[in-house]
């Protein structure tokens, strides 16, 4: 995963996930406008394996975290207004930086599928468990971003165990999706979610804290 080379910036003048636009409004009497983009709506699991009581997460390389932390490193790194040319980065910084810990979670970008189906399909996909719509609790759903995208997540939680799992997980290579698949032992699971050391979504921080509150207590004693 963490072999990446070749690495060169471009402007994105037109893309398959994100449309940049403008609104322009008047409100109550005032004219303002607003730099938003159209990006896709998206699901995430939360996964806990009940034979080894740990969650069942994904880790992967995150080009635009990367790119934050590069820019941290070489801040004219996309200062080039040059709509066509690539800047090469010399010397890139490790991938690792931009390696991060998340739910497994994907875009809903096919309209024949439910929400739940779309989830079931990840959960296959990235973490190699077999998991039916059924099986699925839904917990609630938020915006993502406010700000730049509005688009919408929907967080479901699945339990599985070792039975269930048919495979390994790590993604659709004809994607070109390298996931890790990693588990996170319950008992250090708020540690971790409070580590700053290890990057992740707040997506994880929170289904943690329903998890600690809604599902916990019910657990039979080990
Ligand atoms: N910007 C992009 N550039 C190039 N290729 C891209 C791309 N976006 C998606 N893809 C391609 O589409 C595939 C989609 O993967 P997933 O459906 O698992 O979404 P992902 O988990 O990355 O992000 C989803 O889930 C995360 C986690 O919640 C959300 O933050 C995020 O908005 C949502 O897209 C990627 O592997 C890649 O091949
Ligand atoms: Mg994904």
């Amino acid at each position: 995963m963490e072999a990446i080379e070749e690495l060169a910036v471009q402007p994105c003048t037109s893309s398959l996930y994100l449309r940049p636009f403008r609104l322009s409004y008047r409100q109550n009497g005032t004219k303002k406008f607003w730099d938003f983009m159209r990006t896709h709506d998206s699901v995430s699991i939360l996964i806990f394996n009940t034979s080894r009581q740990c969650f069942v997460m994904v880790k992967q390389f995150r080009p635009a975290v990367y790119m934050c932390e590069t820019e941290r490193h070489h801040p004219q790194v996309f200062e080039s207004q040059d709509k066509e040319s690539f800047t090469s980065l010399e010397n890139p910084l490790p991938a690792v930086v931009g390696v991060t810990y998340e739910l497994c979670a994907g875009i809903v970008d096919k309209p024949g599928l439910s929400l739940e189906e779309i989830a079931c399909e990840e959960v296959l996909e990235e973490c190699g468990y077999r998991v039916s719509t059924a099986e699925l609790r839904r917990i609630t759903s938020y915006r993502s971003g406010v700000g730049l995208t509005g688009s919408r997540q929907t967080l479901f939680y699945a339990e599985v165990n070792d039975q269930m799992r048919t495979g390994g997980g790590g993604g659709q290579p004809e994607e070109g999706e390298l996931i890790e698949v990693v588990e996170i032992p319950l008992g250090e699971s708020m540690k971790f979610a409070y580590d700053e050391t290890f990057p992740k979504t707040m997506g994880v921080i929170f289904s943690f804290m329903w998890f600690h509150n809604n599902i916990a207590p019910k657990l039979p004693k080990k």
